[in-house]
């Protein structure tokens, strides 16, 4: 399988504290990849490195054997990286069918002269439209207007709409927090299903979530990657295990 995302050296310090220190990284192309580690490992920083919203110290991000390093997030999607955020990506008096067409209708460059077109002279769109509320499981939802989701629903959407920008990597974090246990179930079984057609880079903080989907897992420390490999032999660690009781790995 080959790698489709490649981190290098990759480095972040905000004044004296390094949040991400020099960590490599190789994302193999339809795999579920999670990154974990204890509470200010640097994941998010990490994430947000990747996906632009901040600019690296030092180091490359390599996609597709692109260097993409500091492109700004709203380059992302054009590149085939969709970042998954709560909430923000949602219109929240749209229905759930206008909010994954309209990111469909953006992510397929449709210019302003096309929306003033009749809807049903987009019939790639309405037909992607309406297999990625499928994937999603709300079918039965779709003409609720995306504020009267539940909760749970509402995660469903998000990754919905992150769909609809067509992406080859999707970044997904914490996707699975402050969900109910059904919902959660319902999240994990979604991603599980995705892996294979797209390329998923996990943050999650659930052990048991990371253990169950993930065909690779890094593990950051303190903004060093101290171990990667598959669920079992992460599980198993003494290192990963010393870091999330604090001992020092070094
Ligand atoms: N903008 C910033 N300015 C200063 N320090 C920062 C900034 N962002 C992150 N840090 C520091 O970098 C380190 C890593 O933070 P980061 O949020 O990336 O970790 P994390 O693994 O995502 O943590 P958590 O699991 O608690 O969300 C922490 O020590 C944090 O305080």
């Amino acid at each position: 399988m080959s790698v489709i995302l490649q981190c290098t050296g990759l480095a972040r310090h905000f004044g004296g504290v390094f949040a991400v220190n020099g960590v490599d990284l190789a994302v193999r192309e339809g795999t579920i990849h999670s990154v974990i580690g204890p509470n200010g490992a640097g994941k998010s920083t990490f994430f947000n490195l990747i996906s632009g919203e901040i600019l690296p110290s030092s180091g490359t991000v390599t996609f597709d054997g692109t260097d993409i390093t500091g492109t700004p997030p709203h380059r992302m999607p054009h590149l085939g990286i969709s970042r998954c955020f709560q909430r923000t990506n949602v219109f929240p008096d749209l229905t759930i069918h206008d909010n994954v067409w309209a990111a469909l209708f953006a992510r397929m460059n449709k210019g302003p002269a096309d929306y003033l077109k009749r809807r049903n002279a987009f019939p790639d769109i309405e037909e992607k439209t309406a297999q990625i509320i499928r994937e999603v499981g709300l079918a039965h939802k779709t003409t609720a207007l995306a504020r009267t989701l539940s909760h749970g629903q509402s995660r469903m959407l998000e990754v919905a709409v992150s769909l609809a920008g067509l992406p080859r990597l999707l970044l997904l974090d914490e996707p699975t927090q402050g969900l109910a246990p059904e919902a959660t179930v319902e999240m994990t079984h979604l991603i599980r299903s995705l892996a294979g057609r797209y390329t998923i880079l996990l943050i999650e903080h659930k052990m048991n979530i990371v253990m169950e989907i993930s065909d690779t897992v890094s593990v950051l420390s303190l903004g060093r990657m101290i171990e990667e490999g598959p669920p079992a032999q992460i599980r198993t660690s003494q290192r990963v295990q010393d870091a999330y009781l604090g001992r020092d790995t070094a």
